[in-house]
């Protein structure tokens, strides 16, 4: 089994029972999702429910689906000509994949990061309020306060606070990557998406976004993709353990790193492959 510090063996985070959540315990509601790239299928039948309010991780080897499945939850892979997609992911009740909805509007309820940090070639400040001012929002007191609040939660405020105005392409790449997160809560999503948000970044500010990743769940509920198991172990509240397209295992995190139930489960967190 990896090893796991005693602090995160000993988390007592509020454990919910992912087999048997409450309609207000669940942020999404995935069901029977397919998802194949031209005629290979990408996905299968995955099924799952990920909880409101906590951090949710999505492991496993390279090229085993992780980000296809974290890029359905805002329709990312709607951009991909040749993808095709059958089952259900369910926000507030309402498949996400039904014909009638704003594709936008979900993109404003479920924000992305990326692994490359990706500011826009704009002040830090007009990054933070790029979004609201989408949303047709011009008031300077407005914009204000949602520049100090998302950049406090992102823990950034305090680099940054003199500078606001100076380029974003000025900051380090930690810094640009926690500004593409201030961004991304601006606007108040429910659910945010993580893929890989660390693997650019230097340990330090890996560090940094981990410490960060736990803060924001008080906010909003978390999904990030990552290569690094000791990460999962670090950050999330449950893993999914996925191969091959499938989804292996899924439980509370300490119990998949430290009792995983499934053979390829416990052969891929003791690094017998990946
Ligand atoms: N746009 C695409 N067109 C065709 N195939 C794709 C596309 N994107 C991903 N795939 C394929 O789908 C499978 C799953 O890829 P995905 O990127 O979701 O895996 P992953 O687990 O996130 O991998 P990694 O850890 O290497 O990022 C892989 O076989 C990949 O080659």
């Amino acid at each position: 089994m990896i090893s796991v510090s005693p602090k995160t063996i000993l988390d007592t985070t509020t454990k919910i029972d992912l087999n048997n959540m409450s309609a207000e315990q669940k942020a999404l509601d995935i069901k029977n999702l397919d998802l194949y790239y031209g005629d290979k299928q990408a996905l299968q039948d995955i099924t799952m429910s990920i909880p409101k309010g906590q951090v949710t991780a999505f492991i496993g080897p390279s090229g085993c689906g992780k980000s296809t499945l974290l890029r359905c939850i805002n329709r990312m892979n709607d951009l991909v000509d040749h993808c095709r997609i059958e089952g259900e992911i369910n926000l507030h009740g309402e498949n996400i994949y039904n014909k009638h909805i704003d594709v936008a509007a979900l993109r404003r309820k479920v924000g992305m990061v990326f692994q490359r940090p990706n500011p826009f070639p704009k002040s830090i400040y007009e990054n933070v309020v790029y979004g609201l001012r989408i949303m047709g929002e011009n008031n300077r007191r407005v914009l204000d306060e949602a520049v100090e609040t998302a950049l406090k939660s992102a823990a950034l405020w305090n680099e940054v606070k003199d500078r606001l105005h100076d380029s974003a392409l000025g900051l380090s790449g930690g810094q640009q990557q926690r500004l593409v997160i201030a961004r991304a809560i601006a606007i108040k999503p429910e659910v945010l998406l993580l893929d890989e948000p660390t693997s650019a970044l230097d340990p330090i500010s890996t560090l940094t976004i981990e410490e960060l990743i736990n803060d924001l769940k008080k906010q909003f509920t978390v999904v990030i993709v990552t290569h690094n198991m000791q990460q999962a172990a670090r950050v999330s509240d449950q893993t999914a353990f996925m191969y091959m397209g499938e989804l292996i295992e899924y439980s509370d995190t300490n119990t998949l790193f430290t009792t995983p139930v499934k053979k390829k489960t416990e052969d891929y967190i003791t690094g017998r492959y990946g």
